[in-house]
């Protein structure tokens, strides 16, 4: 199918909210959008890999927030898509941690040690909401301060529960709003097709794909967008390989990350409430780090899927995961790192990684279990087209860098996990933000197309009052006519024939 050069939206990125803003528009009869993907694939931070003979999920790998009051709606995609599942049970984890000698720490101690981090982070809650409510009452511009608990934590024990705490977002102390609306359960994807399978299943709606493949021409993959030329009136598009495209709209979903980073360039560059917003807004930086072994050593069964590692270092290979329940006898453990030790462990060799989680589980399993015979580190700092994992809002936001990181600019619509007020940093906050911006994008288009048929009305009526067809238009009508905006009267040009002003 031909389509002009000029369409009504380019979509940049094919992450899930990408691919369901695009679906929105397609429901709604606008199908002439270009999609453009830096990279060689759809899904973004939903990506499967082959690793030990298994599809393993470098990315997101839970349906985050399953059996509450309002169903989740990527529980209801997955449903349909008959995506396999298998609920993962996080409340036995503190019944499995280890010290540095191997012996798990008596059940009474880690729970004694568990309530007194609860109790203390929901405390430090309580002052940061009561700071925070102040703050917004007195419209003030300080950032919210994050939770601090760490600083009063010493022992090991104490570091590691932490760690599962709040880099694991457990419901137990904040109220996330993904808990709250639908529910506590977590499930992890267990499917050889992948996490990202949903995305094609979506896709397949409103692109041509054929056995399993998109083909449709308005995809257009490997195409690294590095500027955006934008005014009132439309926007263009420069990507590496010198190619331009130009439309009425964009929607850009890139990551907070690469917002953050130089990829992209705006010209005229973006106004400061903008770069303000992107800029206060936290890179969570998430790495599974995956290990294949010749035979399993750890326990395993009911309770025992998740194991903890208590070390003076916050987060030094502290949370480990067996991958029996999904793939029985596929013998591979996880283990997860956040921000400071994923940077460090990305910037170092596979080789340095694999020798280092080795020693943490001699330290805990003995010095007679096999060595890892292969080891996978995905790098989502280092990738230029993630710059991190997922974004991180305090958890009482400043409702105002909320409102402005999603604002449009010119006639470019903002997208993504990190523009959703509800559910940032979670595949359905993705999937939900690229639906709520096609229905804002979707309205401004009404709009816009309202505003151009009566500035035309405005425009002919007095020609047709000229040759007498009409009455001489009223002093209303007239003073309606300085009321007209500056894109309003380039649009009008435009019907005239007379090149538009800007691009
Ligand atoms: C390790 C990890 C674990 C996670 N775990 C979970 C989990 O268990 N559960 C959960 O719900 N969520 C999880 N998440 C978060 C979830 O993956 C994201 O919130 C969601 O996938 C984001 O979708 P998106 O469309 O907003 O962004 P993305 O998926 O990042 O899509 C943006 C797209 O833009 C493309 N792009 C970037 N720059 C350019 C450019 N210059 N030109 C063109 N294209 C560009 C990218 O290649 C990408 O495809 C995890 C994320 C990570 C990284």
């Amino acid at each position: 199918m031909d389509y002009p050069s000029r369409s009504s939206v380019i979509i940049i990125g094919a992450g899930i909210s990408g691919i369901s803003a695009a679906k929105i528009l397609a429901e709604n009869g606008v199908d002439d959008v270009v999609l453009l993907e830096a990279s060689d694939r759809i899904g973004g931070r939903m990506r499967k890999e082959q690793f030990g003979g298994v599809s393993v999920e470098l990315g997101a790998g839970w349906i985050s927030g399953v059996g509450g009051p309002q169903p989740n709606p990527i529980w209801e995609l997955a449903a349909d898509s008959g995506i396999r599942t298998c609920f993962s049970d996080y409340s036995n984890a503190r019944f499995n941690i280890y010290d540095r000698s191997g012996k798990i720490f008596p059940s009474g101690i880690a729970s004694d040690t568990y309530q007194k981090a609860v109790d203390s982070a929901i405390q430090t809650l309580k002052v940061e909401e009561k700071y925070c409510d102040e703050e917004n009452h007195n419209n003030g511009d300080s950032d919210s301060v994050q939770i601090e608990t760490t600083s009063t934590l010493k022992t090991p024990i104490e570091l590691a529960i932490d760690f599962m705490l709040h880099d694991f977002e457990m419901a137990e102390v904040e109220p996330i709003s993904t808990y709250v609306d639908f529910g506590e359960k977590e499930f992890m994807i267990a499917d050889e097709r992948g996490y990202d399978y949903l995305l094609y299943k979506m896709a397949q709606d409103f692109l041509f794909t054929s056995e399993g493949t998109i083909l449709d021409t308005r995809l257009k993959l490997n195409k690294v967008v590095r500027e955006l030329q934008h005014s009132r009136n439309g926007v263009m598009v420069r990507t590496e390989d010198g190619c331009v495209y130009e439309a009425n709209y964009v929607i850009l979903s890139v990551s907070i990350g690469v917002l953050q980073s130089d990829l992209l360039a705006f010209d005229p560059p973006l106004p400061r409430w903008k770069l303000e917003a992107i800029e206060k807004c936290d890179v969570m930086v998430y790495t599974k780090i995956f290990l294949k072994f010749p035979y399993k050593f750890w326990q395993s069964g009911p309770g025992k899927e998740f194991f903890i590692y208590a070390h003076e270092r916050r987060g030094y290979y502290t949370f480990w995961q067996h991958m029996g329940n999904a793939y029985p006898g596929s013998n591979i453990l996880v283990v997860t790192l956040t921000n400071e030790e994923s940077k460090r462990v990305e910037a170092q060799s596979d080789e340095e990684t694999l020798r280092e989680a080795m020693a943490v589980l001699r330290d805990i399993f003995g010095p007679n279990i096999p060595d890892a015979i292969d080891i996978l580190v995905p790098r989502w700092w280092n990738n230029r087209f993630q710059r991190g994992s997922y974004s991180n809002f305090p958890i009482i936001p400043n409702l105002e860098h909320f409102h402005n990181i999603k604002a449009p600019v010119d006639r470019i619509f903002f997208t993504g996990e990190h523009t959703s007020e509800r559910f940032n940093g979670y595949v359905h906050g993705g999937y939900l933000s690229g639906i709520d911006t096609s229905k804002a994008l979707l309205e401004e288009m009404r709009k816009d197309k309202e505003r151009k048929s009566e500035s035309q009305t405005l425009l002919l009526e007095p020609l047709l009052a000229l040759t007498g067809s009409l009455p001489l238009p009223q002093p209303e009508t007239v003073s309606n006519m300085h009321k007209c905006d500056i894109p309003t009267q380039l649009y009008l040009r435009g019907q005239l024939g007379i090149p538009e002003a800007i691009l």
